[in-house]
């Protein structure tokens, strides 16, 4: 009992000065440097019950993830895609745990597309109050910072640079999943007063905002929980926010692990 206190207790000390999304983003990063042999092979998918797809990078990525976590945080619980994939969805943990999708875009990953993205998120009393998003393919990582600290963006083995959303401008542009028709996307588009829109796969969409470059991301279908975690706590970080279909933020740890629809909002 007095050993996991202790353990809560470095783990909201790392989390309020910002050592905790620091060290997420060197383990993101590792697990990328685990992913990026496979992109642009003959990398073999195959079909996971959800009809979903799954590669030997997506395992091996969320199994270092996962090492790495309980070698620094032990006694923290981790929900990861990979791991609910094959022996299902565990009990909804205590107040703090991870969630972790250790390859998100694995369908664009498959086809040699850019956007796919490491996501490595802090869960506390059902908030996202820290998370991680790397995309390999570009060698970025965007990170939440100690907490009221802001968001930041590295390249590989540069310097860290703050983040922050735009002002909302008079044409806001919305980013939305592949996963729908172009009269799906305008409609849902238009419905957050965005004219132009732009396909992009992966967690990067909350990235994307969270650095300025657009303003929204709506999304009428289920998602996973560790789809959203990660990116939610930079965008939020960088100032913006993500509300459910009730208008209040997204919150975790709900049954099966599943988001409703939700918007992503820069300024
Ligand atoms: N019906 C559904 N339920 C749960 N997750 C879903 C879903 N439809 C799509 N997703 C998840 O959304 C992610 C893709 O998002 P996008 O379309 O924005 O690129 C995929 O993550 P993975 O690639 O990690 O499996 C996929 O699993
Ligand atoms: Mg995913």
């Amino acid at each position: 009992m007095f050993y996991r206190s202790r353990m809560r207790n470095r783990l909201s000390e790392d989390l309020a000065s910002g050592v905790l999304a620091e060290a997420l983003a060197d383990i993101a990063e590792e697990a990328a440097a685990v992913i990026l042999p496979f992109w642009r092979t003959d990398v073999v998918a195959t079909t996971k019950a959800d009809d979903s797809p799954v590669t030997l990078a997506d395992q091996q990525a969320e199994a270092l993830i996962l090492a790495r976590l309980a070698e620094r945080w032990p006694d923290i619980p981790a929900v990861a895609e990979e791991a609910v994939a094959e022996h299902g969805a565990p009990e909804r943990p205590g107040e703090w745990f991870w969630l972790v999708d250790p390859l998100d875009g694995t369908r664009g990953f498959v086809q040699g597309r850019e956007s796919f993205t490491v996501n490595i998120g802090l869960i506390r009393d059902d908030a996202p109050v820290a998370g991680v998003v790397t995309a390999p393919a570009t060698r970025t990582t965007w990170r939440s910072g100690a907490s009221g600290g802001g968001a930041f963006r590295r390249r590989f083995g540069d310097p860290w640079q703050a983040v922050r959303v735009r002002e909302r401008p008079a044409a806001p542009v919305a980013l939305l999943s592949h996963s729908m028709t172009d009269e799906e996307a305008g409609r849902l588009a238009g419905r957050h007063g965005c004219t132009a829109w732009q396909g992009t796969d992966s967690s990067l969409k909350f990235c994307l905002i969270a650095e300025g470059r657009f303003d929204a991301y709506p999304r009428s279908g289920p998602t996973s929980e560790w789809d959203t975690a990660a990116g939610q706590a930079v965008l939020e970080a960088a100032g913006g926010r993500v509300m459910a279909e009730d208008g209040q933020p997204l919150r975790y740890g709900k049954p099966g692990w599943l988001n409703g629809g939700f918007v992503a909002l820069g300024g």
